[in-house]
């Protein structure tokens, strides 16, 4: 990104802007009037009871959908509507509540292909042209997979095909391919479903552990002590709208919020 691309005048710091961001769906006003700031560095935790729009933003901000109106800055550049290869590209990468693996690929392929989605055009003509460069650059490739896969704990499972993974090793991988784009803003849906305590303790470490490499983060969880303890900040949705924000204490007591997670089961 160009440091003279900066649309907003916005804070430098700030990595990630949403400014009244609505989403509808036919009659479904999924996202309402949305506001949302993520400060280079940080995590920043995202909670809200089932269906409140936690997902949607995710879309929206990573280019699955366009918002219905309303704007998102990243790095201070309007990306509102770009598709989302461009999103990608331009240093923001997501994993997926139901984890999106390609099951009969390896797992050291599945995160080769993160790279590839990064750098699409010049490996292509890489390949073509130069076959020499290419195995030279490929070899690059699979070295810094197998630095990934070793980085989230996977590098034994490296050939074995993806859908073989146990459901919490999937996203373990998911995780890895999004770091393979080398981020600058790591978007995490439900990092720890179907997960066990000891896998969750795990997923809990190297969260952090993305954080400390400088990669700023969003955090979707359910799991709302998980979000307590891995945010610096912490926005509560209901029915799309934001309804606390502030640090994870104050957020987890305020009264709208323990009202909406005690109106649901
Ligand atoms: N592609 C879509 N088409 C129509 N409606 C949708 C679509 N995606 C989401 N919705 C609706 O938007 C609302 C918000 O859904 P969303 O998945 O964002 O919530 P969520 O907070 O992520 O829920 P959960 O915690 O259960 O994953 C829901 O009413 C949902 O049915």
């Amino acid at each position: 990104m160009e440091p003279n691309s900066r649309e907003t005048g916005g804070n430098a710091l700030d990595i990630l802007e949403l400014r009244k961001v609505n989403k509808r769906f036919g009659g479904v006003h999924a996202i309402k009037e949305l506001d949302l700031t993520v400060t280079q560095g940080t995590v920043h935790g995202l909670i809200g009871p089932n269906g409140s729009g936690k997902t949607t933003t995710f879309n929206v901000i990573s280019g699955v959908f366009p918002p219905t109106d309303g704007q998102i800055f990243f790095g201070g550049r309007d990306i509102t509507g770009l598709p989302a290869y461009e999103i990608a590209r331009l240093g923001i990468s997501r994993t997926f509540q139901i984890p999106k693996v390609m099951g009969r690929m390896s797992v050291l392929d599945n995160v080769m292909c993160g790279y590839f989605a990064k750098t699409k055009t010049e490996a292509a003509d890489t390949f073509l042209h130069a076959p020499f460069r290419a195995s030279r650059q490929e070899r690059a490739m699979r070295e810094r997979a197998m630095e990934q896969l070793a980085f989230v704990g996977l590098e034994r499972s490296a050939g074995r095909w993806a859908r073989d993974l146990a459901w919490a090793d999937q996203h373990l991988l998911q995780i890895a391919r999004a770091l393979a784009t080398g981020p600058k803003l790591l978007l995490l849906d439900e990092p720890t479903a179907g997960m066990g305590a000891e896998e969750s303790a795990r997923l809990e470490a190297l969260i952090r552990q993305i954080k400390e490499q400088g990669t700023s983060i969003i955090l979707i969880a359910h799991d709302v002590k998980l979000v307590t303890r891995s945010s610096d900040v912490v926005t509560a949705i209901e029915f799309g709208a934001k309804i606390a924000e502030g640090l994870p204490e104050e957020v987890k007591n305020h009264p709208k919020v323990v009202e909406a997670y005690l109106g649901t089961d």
